[in-house]
């Protein structure tokens, strides 16, 4: 592999505006949690596996490079195909989550399988985010964890080079990525698992199905019938060759620039079936006042250049809320999203995050504990702190297609799930796509 894709200096970006209607065809790279799921189950499997078109990006590369610090071999240096080959999993080992939740989560379940001590610490903001039920989980299945009193990061597992398994009981409320990081490892658990949520509703419910469609493309026996709970039979998984689609939720601010410009956006190499949530997408930009198609040229977004408001629960696509935040800002009518509180706990807490810096481009916004009040006023230019946050880049993107001088304090963090954001949207934005 090349570089790492760490963190930079800052670099503050101006966000172009439109002054005619987007037409754009592209091709964008692979999602960030199909890439992830499909290296940690490769890193699992009994044989070798490949990556078709996955995803290069910060998120990505600290996935590979946990797994490689643990013994996997990866070889990552193929744009189009990367190749995995397992290897009995051993530490001493040293992980780097970056601010990525999926490494995070999905990994230390990982390391408890593995022959010694794996340490993982990260970004500064990460040793914020919710990691206590995941560690609570992991020791009640039989692994050895130290972390902090507070239940976050950093924190060592010891790994025992097998782990226990059985039933747990967790509060995943903050994260579906909780739930998804003991699936993901729970075929090679002695016992497998039987995961059960006790709380408030689990979020992001496609990303849950997301990792039992991959668990089974991988041969394990998954049931997910009853629901908040999951059970995970112990058995071999199968090494293969993973298609990795393009980036749905990355995709959506340029989607965004369709609607708020009366222009026309197409993703290509969209499959015909798609383990991303792209129906709960396509209505709401239909809500939004835009119309999504699927034809052989790809997954088509037309806008009319009037956005409306919307009434919406986003809790199944929360991760969505900062783009669909910037459209509601340019809407012809009020907007409120509720059933996203967890996403405090997103790479920075995106509601305060969100109203804080649209405020200041004069946006009348009112913060709910679970949510935001958007109502529309004319906004002005001025400086967006992004907060590390690759999608609080993507709403000041979007906004900034009709209002001028929108100046994000960094867009650097787009690196963590699109390095080439910057570059891809100005040629979208000046016709040269
Ligand atoms: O499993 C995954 O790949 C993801 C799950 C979701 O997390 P939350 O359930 O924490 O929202 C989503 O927001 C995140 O971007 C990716
Ligand atoms: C919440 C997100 O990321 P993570 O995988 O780090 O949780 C996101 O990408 O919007």
């Amino acid at each position: 592999m090349g570089n790492l894709i760490a963190t930079r200096p800052p670099q503050p970006w101006t966000a172009p505006t439109a002054s005619d209607p987007v037409t754009a065809t592209l091709r964008l790279p692979g999602s960030k949690s199909l890439t992830a799921r499909a290296l940690v189950l490769s890193a699992l499997a009994s044989g070798p596996s490949t990556l078709a078109a996955p995803l290069r990006a910060r998120d990505t590369e600290l996935m590979a490079a946990a797994l490689r610090a643990m013994g996997a071999y990866m070889s990552t240096s193929d744009e189009e195909r990367w190749l995995v080959r397992p290897h009995p999993l051993v530490g001493p080992a040293h992980v780097d989550v970056g601010l990525a939740g999926t490494v995070m989560r999905f990994v230390p379940p990982v390391a408890g399988l593995a022959a010694g001590r794996i340490t993982f610490d990260g970004d500064p903001q990460a040793r914020t985010r919710p990691l206590g039920p995941l560690i609570g989980a992991l020791r009640s299945l039989g692994v050895r964890v130290d972390a902090p009193a507070t239940g976050s990061l950093p924190l060592t597992v010891l790994g025992a080079g097998r782990v226990a398994g059985g039933e747990v009981v967790i509060d995943a409320s903050a994260s579906s990525q909780l739930v998804s990081g003991l699936l993901l490892a729970a075929p090679r658990f002695d016992r497998g698992v039987v995961v059960r949520h006790v709380g408030p509703p689990v979020p992001s419910a496609p990303h849950l199905r997301m990792t039992v469609q991959l668990l089974r493309a991988a041969g394990a026996a998954v049931d997910d019938t009853t629901p908040d709970v999951w059970a995970v039979e112990p058995g071999p998984l199968t090494g293969r060759g993973w298609e990795i689609e393009p980036d749905l939720s990355g995709a959506v601010p340029f989607f965004a620039a369709a609607l708020v410009t009366g222009g026309e956006v197409t993703l290509q190499g969209w499959p015909r079936s798609s383990a991303q949530p792209v129906e709960q997408l396509r209505s709401l930009l239909h809500r939004m006042g835009g119309d999504v198609t699927l034809s052989t040229a790809g997954l088509t977004v037309r806008g009319t250049g009037t956005v409306h408001g919307l009434d919406a629960d986003l809790s199944d696509v929360s991760e969505l809320t900062p783009a669909l935040a910037a459209l509601a800002m340019l809407a012809d009518s009020p907007s409120r999203f509720t059933g996203i509180g967890h996403i405090r706990g997103h790479e920075t807490d995106r509601l305060t995050a969100l109203a804080r810096e649209f405020t200041a481009l004069g946006a009348d916004i009112t913060e709910l504990p679970d949510g935001l009040e958007i109502r529309p006023r004319p906004l002005r230019g001025g400086v967006f702190e992004t907060y590390h946050d690759h999608r609080m880049a993507h709403a000041a993107a979007v906004a900034g297609l009709a209002v001028p001088g929108v100046e994000l304090s960094d867009v650097t963090c787009t690196s963590k799930t699109m390095p080439e954001f910057p570059a891809l949207w100005s040629a979208m934005v000046t016709g040269k796509s």
